[in-house]
């Protein structure tokens, strides 16, 4: 996709694990989108191996770092953002977010919301989004079109839905199986490499079994991704359970439906048994933690030390309009609150860093999205999505001295880099790069 060749000067922080971060101050080579070298020393740029090249020079106070992975969220409902919060999971879907959902039916109106969402997820760092869309083919189309058109890098699912519920959101069984099977072959036809589809099957308040199994063997079929929710609210857990007497648990539900496998990320997963951890983790599950959406709905407070003690694949999503804020800096921020209320309450160790919450936020989330052998870290071979930030190109005349005290390199970049996931927001990202190519949109 790429014709530009770029090098780097300067300082690059990425997620080597969960608790290690690798700094480097040097140079990172990136021919055709692809990271093709990272050196420690600043290459000769005026040698003739790199003419034709852009130069990117950055300043003391710049890092780069991977771009960021949102595993959650609806594009259809950014317009609801900040509305009827107050409201428990399942009388919030009803009163607010399947009306707006309902509205994508025309075509207009999804093209005109999707291509704002795509460009505010991008400006906020968002280079990998999972997304889920609406019940309509063509309206859910124009989101991979809006993706396609500004550059991300993205999922994108048309949801299915197959059980009644008051706003007369929901398909009929045969049509939506047809119909999911021409979105995912529209979106194959677009033959873009940062664009696929993957299954949504809603949540199994609204799909029964024959819609869920149906999903299953198309996934099958085409070897694509799969995504819903589980466990995210007590009354919910209730009624699947109440309408699958059959199941013994919630994850019993989808895995009889052949929907858990290592092609699956499930949304919330925070009432989850010991035994459904388990399940999920033996199947492969990764799931998307969703810290905002699971407060602001108040459903419960997701125990990730545990899950990720578990083994249990965990990214990060942003789940607008539950969550009530675009930004995976959000995300990082509430995933370490959250945890360290947990521990507060006496959870010894579940407290998340924010070295782990920046794992999280880049390469766990590309690994639960199964794309870590192409983004998430800096590593030669790997696609070059990357954010330049700029931590103190806000506020910094206030505060610049305080941490010039050391002197000591790494800690600077570490300093700058701590900086911007507690305070930094929008303004902090001077530019964003997706497969090589500038993603930043001056709105
Ligand atoms: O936070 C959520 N947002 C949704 O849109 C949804 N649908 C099912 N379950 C859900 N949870």
């Amino acid at each position: 996709m790429s014709e530009q060749n770029l090098v780097f000067l300067g300082s690059f922080a990425s997620a080597k694990s969960l608790k290690e971060l690798t700094v480097n101050f040097g140079s990172i080579i990136v021919e055709d989108g692809k990271i093709t070298k990272i050196t420690n020393q600043l290459v000769d740029v005026q040698s003739d191996r790199y003419s034709g090249y852009k130069i990117v020079r950055l300043t003391d106070d710049q890092v780069l770092i991977p771009g960021f992975v949102d595993c959650h969220t609806h594009a259809p409902q950014f317009p609801n953002l900040g509305l009827g919060l107050d409201r428990p999971l399942l009388e919030w879907l009803e009163k607010y977010t399947f009306p707006l959902e309902k509205r994508y039916s025309d075509v207009e109106f999804a093209a005109k919301v999707y291509d704002v969402v795509v460009k505010r997820l991008l400006n906020n760092g968002t280079t990998t989004a999972c997304y889920f869309g609406s019940l309509h083919l063509e309206g859910t189309l124009e989101l991979a079109k809006s993706a396609i058109k500004h550059g991300q890098r993205a999922l994108v699912g048309k949801v299915s839905m197959n059980l009644k519920n008051d706003a007369g959101y929901y398909n009929d069984t045969k049509k939506e199986l047809a119909e999911v099977e021409r979105f995912v072959e529209a979106v194959l036809e677009y033959k873009n490499d940062l664009v696929q589809p993957i299954l949504t099957p809603r949540f199994a308040v609204s799909c029964d079994d024959e819609l869920m199994s149906g999903l299953a063997d198309i996934s099958d079929k085409y070897e694509c991704r799969i995504q819903s929710h589980i466990s995210e609210n007590h009354s919910e857990i209730e009624y699947v359970l109440k309408i699958n007497p059959d199941c013994e648990s919630y994850a019993h539900v989808y895995d009889k439906n052949r929907i858990l496998n290592n092609r699956c990320i499930m949304a919330h997963a925070i009432h989850l048994t010991d035994n459904e951890l388990q399940t999920m983790v033996h199947k492969g599950v990764a799931i998307a933690h969703c810290p905002a959406s699971n407060t602001r709905l108040c459903s419960g407070l997701c125990p990730v030390r545990k899950y990720l003690d578990s083994h249990l694949v965990v990214g990060l999503g942003t789940d607008v309009s539950g969550g009530d804020s675009a930004t995976i800096l959000d995300a990082m921020r509430r995933t370490m609150d959250v945890s360290a209320h947990l521990e507060m309450k006496g959870n010894k160790g579940f407290a998340i860093s924010w070295i782990e919450a920046f794992y999280l936020a880049t390469l766990g989330g590309a690994k639960a999205l199964k794309l870590d052998h192409k983004i998430g870290s800096f590593e030669v071979g790997k696609e070059f999505d990357a954010l330049l930030i700029d931590p103190y190109a806000v506020d910094g005349p206030i505060d610049k001295h305080a941490y010039s005290v050391s002197g000591n390199a790494e800690e600077h970049v570490i300093n700058l880099l701590q900086k911007f996931i507690y305070v930094g927001d929008d303004r902090n990202i001077a530019q964003v790069y997706v497969k090589g190519e500038k993603a930043k949109y001056l709105l």
